[in-house]
């Protein structure tokens, strides 16, 4: 499906909160943008397992247009096993140059490469070959797949964030990742600003309900340099993480 136009206020709108290709990042870890769509309750699905479209045409170009900005694409294996997502660029005229590299944390190794939508679109030139991360050397190595072997920490058995982009940036010169979910990597990432350089929120105008997965940080989380977009029937907010 192709997408609907870009709004021509967006790109003015979305300058502050975006990777700078012309600047020289001198970061050990990638610009990270932590992005999705939520509904008025908070909710970014009806529930576990229900893929649910929130944006508007309109916001789904601009998930474009941030795909295009940056190098690499990061979802948790829940989305990439529920939403079998393309995760490349429809946005611009080359879709395989403008694509972003899909990342998919899955250090259980449920989710495979192969018969999967981005498979399709890798196969069809349109868009580039995941780098799936794991803990350990992996037991099922897929064709066309790099994995970035990231250890998890013993005590909370997750990977190490900072551990995992500053290796994205060496390993696999990944200068900008965006992040699409779902609902347990974004409450992780929403209490990390010491990682995440910008926040970008569209609010869909619905409710879907209390069994709905729900984006909510196990703590409160302050914004900073906070500004608004309205659409036909979407708001987006971009903020910053605020250090306080
Ligand atoms: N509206 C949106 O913008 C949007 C975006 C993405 C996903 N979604 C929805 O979100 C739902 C999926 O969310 P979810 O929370 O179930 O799954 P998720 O995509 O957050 O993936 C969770 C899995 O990722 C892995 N993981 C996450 N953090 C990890 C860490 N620190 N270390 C190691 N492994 C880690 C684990 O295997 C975990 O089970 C789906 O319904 C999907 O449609 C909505
Ligand atoms: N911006 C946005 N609005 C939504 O209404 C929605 N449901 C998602 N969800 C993000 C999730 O990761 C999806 O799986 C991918 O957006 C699908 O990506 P593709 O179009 O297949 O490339 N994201």
């Amino acid at each position: 499906m192709s997408l609907v136009p870009l709004c021509s206020d967006l790109p003015q709108f979305l300058q502050g909160y975006l990777p700078n290709a012309t600047k020289k990042e001198t970061s050990i870890r990638p610009f990270i943008t932590l992005t999705y769509a939520q509904s008025l309750d908070a909710r970014i699905s009806k529930g576990p397992g229900i893929r649910t479209t929130i944006s508007h045409p309109e916001t789904k170009t601009m998930t474009h247009y941030l795909r295009y900005h940056h190098d690499g694409i990061l979802i948790g294996s829940g989305t990439a096993l529920i939403d079998d997502p393309g995760l490349n660029c429809k946005w611009g005229r080359d879709s395989l140059a403008n694509s972003p590299r899909p990342i998919i944390l899955d250090t259980k190794q449920k989710w495979r490469f192969d018969g999967s939508k981005m498979q399709e679109l890798y196969n069809k030139g349109l868009g580039k070959p995941p780098i799936v991360v794991v803990a350990n050397d992996p037991a099922i190595k897929e064709h066309h797949v790099e994995y970035a072997i990231c250890p998890m920490d013993k005590a909370t058995k997750q990977i190490d964030w900072e551990k995992l982009f500053e290796k994205l940036k060496k390993d696999f010169n990944i200068q900008s990742v965006m992040i699409e979910g779902g609902a347990k990597v974004v409450n992780q990432l929403l209490l990390r600003n010491d990682i995440i350089n910008s926040l970008i929120i569209t609010i869909g105008s619905t409710f879907l309900g209390r069994s709905g997965t729900e984006v909510s940080p196990l703590q409160s989380v302050n914004l900073k340099g906070i500004t608004w977009w309205k659409g036909t029937t979407d708001v987006v907010m971009c903020a910053k993480l605020d250090n306080e």
